[in-house]
C-alpha cells in the first residue's frame, strides 16, 4: 500500500537539456505541435516582444481546486520541484506557465468547467526566444531510475518538431468564418451596472467591475494556431497569451501587466479608465486629453493605483509611482496608465505579489472582498480565467503575470469573449455597455467579426 498520509519525500527527477536553434518562428513551433500536442500547449509573448515562450506537451502539471491557499500551494510545489529534483545546473531555466481563475468561489457551471482554480504546466518541449536567440529545451520529469532511453526518444521528437517548424513556410492563417453572434445576459449586465451604481452611491462599496460575454459561432472549427497567429497581427502592442486545456484554448492580447519580477526589481501598473481611439489623429488627441482630466475615469484609476501602492509598500522598498497617470494607447482604445516600480523586500516572491494584487480594483473593485462578492452575484456568469492572472515563473523565481483581458475561450466552432469595465458613482449603464463593445474589438477582429456591429 502506498503511503498517502504524512510527508512523502519526492522521488522525482527532473532531466533537462537545451540547444540553441537558428531561425525558429514561435508560431511555427506552436503549430508543429498540432498533431501530437493539441490541448497541451501554451504561448506567451511580452508586450515589448523581447521574450517569447512556447510550450508543447506536459512534462509535469501543477494544479489545485483551492481557494485562498491556491497561490502558496502552487508556489511551494514549484519550489519543491526545482529544489529536490532539478539536479543539473542549466543555462536556460525550465519555466512553469499557467494561470488562476478569477474567483475560485464562483461555482456557476459554464464553459470553464474543465479549468481548475489553478492550472500550471512545465512543457515537455520549451521554446524560449530572447534577443532573437532561440533555445529549445527538453524536460523530462520522472520517478524512473533509468531515463536514458525515454530521454533519447524525446531528443528525436524535439529534432522532428524543430524541423517541421523550420521547413514549413509559416502559412497565412485565414480568419475563421463567423456565422452567429449572441450577446449573453445583456439585460442582466445592464441591470447589474445600474444596481451596482446605486450601491456605490449609497456608499456600500466604492468601485465594482462588471463584465459580460459574447458567444460567437463559426462555420467550422479552427486551430489554436490560427487564433494566436491572427491575434499577433491584430494586436501587436499587447501581451499575447494562449493556454490550451484539453479541447479548449484561452487566449488573448492584453495590455495589462499584473506583476513582473526580475532580479529583485518588481513592476506593476495601474491601468483603468478608458476612451475609444479617435477617427483621425486630431480627434484621438482630443479624446486622450479629455480622458486625462475626466473625473469619472480618474476616479476609476485612482482606486487601482492606491491598492497597488499599499501592496508595494508592504513587499517592496524604494517604491516609485508617478503622481499622475499618462495615456496608454492600443489599437482600439486608450487607457489611463500609471507604472509602479519597487525593489523586492527579502523573502517576498512572485506568487505572493500575485496573491496580494489579484484582483486589483481594475478587474475586481474596492474594497476587494466585497466587490468580488457583488460580482459573483450580479454578473450571473462565471468569468473563468478571464480577468485573472496568467503568466510564468522560472527556477530563480523571476517571471511575469498579465491580466487575462481582451481575451476569449475557444471550443471547437465556438468562442466566448469577455469584457468589462469599472463602475463608479458617475457611471451610466449605456456608456459602460459601449465601453465593453470597444473592449471586445481586439478578439472580434482576430476572430473575423464584423466591426461595424
Ligand atoms: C475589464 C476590462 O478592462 C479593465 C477596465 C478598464 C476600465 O474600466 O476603464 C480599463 C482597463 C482594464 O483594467 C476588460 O478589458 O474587460
Ligand atoms: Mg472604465
Amino acid at each position: 500500500m502506498p503511503n498517502t498520509t504524512g510527508q512523502q519525500k519526492s522521488t522525482l527527477r527532473f532531466y533537462t537539456e537545451t540547444i540553441e536553434v537558428s531561425r525558429l518562428s514561435a508560431h511555427a513551433f506552436f503549430e508543429a505541435g498540432d498533431e501530437s500536442y493539441k490541448g497541451k500547449r501554451f504561448f506567451w509573448q511580452n508586450k515589448e516582444k523581447t521574450f517569447t515562450l512556447v510550450g508543447l506537451g506536459h512534462a509535469h502539471i501543477l494544479t489545485n481546486e483551492l481557494e485562498g491557499s491556491r497561490y502558496t500551494d502552487i508556489a511551494s510545489k514549484w519550489q519543491e520541484l526545482c529544489e529536490t529534483s532539478l539536479k543539473e545546473k542549466v543555462d536556460v531555466s525550465p519555466i512553469l506557465f499557467g494561470g488562476f481563475s478569477f474567483d475560485p468561489k464562483n461555482n456557476i457551471s459554464s464553459e470553464w468547467d474543465t479549468f481548475p482554480s489553478s492550472f500550471f504546466a512545465v512543457a515537455t518541449f520549451q521554446l524560449v526566444i530572447r534577443n532573437e536567440q532561440a533555445f529549445v529545451s527538453v524536460h523530462y520529469i520522472t520517478d524512473e531510475e533509468d531515463s536514458t532511453e525515454a530521454f533519447e526518444r524525446l531528443r528525436i521528437e524535439r529534432d522532428a518538431l524543430i524541423h517541421t517548424a523550420q521547413v514549413k513556410e509559416l502559412k497565412v492563417h485565414e480568419k475563421p468564418n463567423l456565422i452567429g453572434r449572441e450577446d449573453r445576459l445583456k439585460d442582466e449586465y445592464l441591470q447589474a451596472v445600474e444596481n451596482v451604481t446605486n450601491q456605490i452611491r449609497s456608499n456600500e462599496v466604492n468601485k465594482v467591475v462588471i463584465g459580460r460575454s459574447l458567444k460567437l459561432t463559426f462555420d467550422n472549427k479552427f486551430s489554436s494556431s490560427t487564433a494566436i497567429y491572427n491575434a499577433s497581427l491584430e494586436q501587436p502592442e499587447s501581451y499575447l497569451f494562449g493556454l490550451e486545456k484539453d479541447d479548449k484554448i484561452f487566449f488573448g492580447a492584453t495590455p495589462e501587466r499584473l506583476v513582473k519580477v526580475e532580479g529583485g526589481q518588481v513592476l506593476s501598473a495601474g491601468l483603468a479608465g478608458s476612451v475609444r481611439r479617435g477617427k483621425n489623429s486630431m480627434e484621438d488627441k482630443e479624446l486622450g486629453e479629455r480622458l486625462l482630466v475626466d473625473r469619472k475615469n480618474l476616479g476609476e484609476h485612482q482606486f487601482v493605483v492606491e491598492m497597488i501602492r499599499k501592496v508595494f509598500n508592504q513587499y517592496c522598498e524604494e517604491v516609485k509611482i508617478p503622481s499622475r497617470p499618462k495615456l496608454m494607447k492600443v489599437r482600439d482604445i486608450q487607457h489611463l496608465f500609471t507604472p509602479v516600480e519597487g525593489k523586492i523586500k527579502k523573502g517576498a516572491s512572485l506568487f505572493e505579489f500575485v496573491e496580494a494584487l489579484h484582483p486589483t480594483p481594475a478587474l475586481g473593485g474596492e474594497p476587494r472582498e466585497k466587490a468580488v462578492d457583488i460580482i459573483r452575484e450580479a454578473e450571473k456568469m462565471n468569468r473563468g480565467y478571464y480577468a485573472a492572472p496568467i503568466g510564468w515563473i522560472n527556477t530563480d523565481g523571476d517571471g511575469e503575470f498579465a491580466v487575462g483581458i481582451r481575451s476569449a475561450l475557444i471550443e471547437n466552432d465556438q468562442a466566448y469573449l469577455f469584457a468589462g469595465g469599472g463602475i463608479v458613482a458617475e457611471s451610466s449603464s449605456l456608456e459602460e455597455f459601449e465601453e465593453t463593445r470597444v473592449k471586445f474589438r481586439p478578439m472580434l477582429r482576430t476572430l473575423g467579426g464584423n466591426m461595424n456591429e
